[in-house]
């Protein structure tokens, strides 16, 4: 499978990513941001160093999603067909992406270093729009280490990052809270030779701008409307 990310994956890395510029083009990233910044003001949660969308909806607190499709607007191209023909998902168990969180950072932004846990197959497919940014990977065992991160991935707008299986679990990310990411290099990003462009990132630092992700994941739980009417003891 994922014959076609072949040449995407990040070969520095300990188990498996993937990195692929340009994934979008800019008119595609100019809708997808227009859609977002569209959303009804209720969609977005406002967390203390981000604000966030879910969709279709958030999970239960047994994890477990509310059985309806995405809006059009996330499945068209990006699951449909560009994960599809790349095979992304076809591991996972409803072969597709069924639930995308939207995170927006601003400058001075980011999110703690964490993982995305059980609810989820360990799939994790990132498009970002707006502007570039720097995942930090951190061991997961190890407190010690947290300040200083094990990798750093540059995300470029417009590209897709995919990261699975034992970079899923074993390892925690994060995105730093600052206005400028700094000491970017070859040695220092993974995926430097991977990147679209390492043009603006050569003189070492990037100030940030506004940056949103698109997250896609398949929530192994999947509670099936029909099944939901029974238990209310609508019609069988
Ligand atoms: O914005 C990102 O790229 C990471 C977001 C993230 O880690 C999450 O929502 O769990
Ligand atoms: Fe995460």
């Amino acid at each position: 499978m994922n014959r076609d990310l072949t040449p995407a994956r990040i070969c520095s890395l300990p188990a498996d990513a993937f990195y692929i510029p340009d994934f979008i083009s800019e008119e595609e990233e100019a809708l997808l941001l227009q859609k977002v910044g569209g959303a009804p003001r209720p969609r977005w949660t406002h967390l203390s160093r981000r604000r966030l969308q879910t969709w279709p909806s958030s999970l239960t607190k047994s994890n477990t999603l509310l059985d309806s499709s995405l809006p059009s607007w996330l499945i068209t191209p990006i699951i449909e067909p560009r994960f599809h023909a790349l095979g992304i998902f076809t591991d996972s168990p409803h072969k597709s992406p069924n639930h995308v969180l939207v995170n927006e950072y601003r400058p001075g932004q980011g999110i703690m270093p964490h993982e995305d846990g059980a609810a989820y197959y360990p799939i994790v497919a990132t498009v970002s729009l707006g502007a570039p940014i720097v995942l930090d990977i951190y061991p997961k065992n190890d407190p010690a280490e947290r300040r200083n991160p094990q990798f750093r991935i540059l995300q470029e707008r417009r590209s897709l990052l995919v990261t699975k299986e034992r970079l899923y679990s074993d390892f925690l990310h994060g995105i730093a809270e600052v206005t400028r990411d700094e000491d970017l290099g070859a040695q220092s990003i993974c995926n430097w030779g991977l990147l679209g462009d390492p043009g603006p990132f050569e003189v070492g630092s990037y100030a940030r701008e506004t940056r949103t992700s698109l997250t896609f994941r398949d929530v192994l739980k999947v509670a099936k409307m029909g099944k939901t009417l029974n238990f209310l003891g609508g019609p069988k």
